[in-house]
């Protein structure tokens, strides 16, 4: 997906909400649990739910990948589900890769080829060749870990390094890769006085923006200090949407909680 095609979509829906679809087997209604493949059908209730109001969902792979093989089978059939029904959805594998070049083109094809995302999030660390291979995908985008909302950002990523602290040094340093163009930065809500620094070195960049809800980050300061001409913003909420309630009306409680923060976001567009 192109993000001309993005903003066309956040315009549409005035919305440039992402739902994270972080499934706990404990969290489920137990109802769900009785089904052959519990996630995915959890999955689908929460995609038909909230699919008005977002532009994007955002599967984290550590919930599959916690389920094995079973997991991945889930994780494939809500990718397949959403390629079908929803194309104009923008997917985001949440897998934070980061190898050599030659296994981060197995990644790269694992989840833009294979599971067919169309975009993946990736660990900056261990630079430009472990980065490269993610964006010769065209059409395809890679998310790099900028500033992330977790309080252990601090330990390593607003240390300075030289001139600059180190997640300034990932995003400029970036900007140099062949193919970054197809480049995106998570940062998260929860560090949204950054973000006008942020946007001084990726002035047009689109930014996934999580830490709204569990979190406690303001999408309002997002917005303030994160917002560009074309939006440039996907916030995502996970937890605070798809558990709104743990019983058998989970998944009109996540549509109304999505549709309370597109109605924000709205407001913000509006502005
Ligand atoms: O800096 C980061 C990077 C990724 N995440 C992921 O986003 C969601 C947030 O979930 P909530 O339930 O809305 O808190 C989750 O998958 C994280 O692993 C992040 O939170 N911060």
């Amino acid at each position: 997906m192109t993000t001309d095609f993005l903003w066309e979509q956040i315009q549409k829906k005035q919305s440039f909400l992402c739902v994270g679809l972080d499934v706990d087997l404990e969290k489920v209604p137990p109802h769900l649990l009785a089904t052959e493949d519990p996630i995915f059908e959890f999955n689908k209730a929460i995609i038909e739910a909230t699919q008005a109001y977002c532009v994007a969902y955002k599967p984290n792979t550590a919930f599959y990948e916690a389920y094995g093989l079973d997991g991945w089978r889930s994780l494939e059939r809500t990718m397949a589900y959403l390629n079908e029904n929803y194309p104009e959805q923008f997917t985001i594998a949440d897998a934070k890769r980061g190898d050599i070049g030659n296994t981060a083109t197995r990644y790269a094809k694992a989840f833009l080829e294979g599971m067919q995302f169309d975009s993946i999030t990736v660990a900056p660390y261990m630079g430009r060749d472990s980065v490269e291979p993610f964006l010769a995908f065209e059409d395809k985008h890679t998310i790099l870990l900028g500033l992330t909302s977790n309080p252990g950002a601090f330990d390593f990523q607003t240390k300075t390094l030289e001139a600059r602290p180190l997640f300034k040094e990932v995003i400029a340093c970036s900007q140099g890769y062949k193919g970054s163009e197809n480049l995106m930065y998570v940062v998260g809500a929860t560090k949204a006085e950054y973000l006008a620094e942020i946007r001084e070195l990726a002035p047009k960049s689109f930014l996934l923006v999580p830490g709204v809800g569990a979190q406690g980050g303001s999408l309002s300061e997002v917005c303030k200090y994160g917002m560009t001409d074309q939006v440039g913003l996907l916030v995502n909420s996970s937890r605070g949407i798809i558990y709104a309630s743990s019983g058998t009306d989970f998944a009109v409680a996540a549509g109304r909680k999505a549709q309370e923060l597109q109605q924000q976001m709205a407001a913000e567009l509006k502005k």
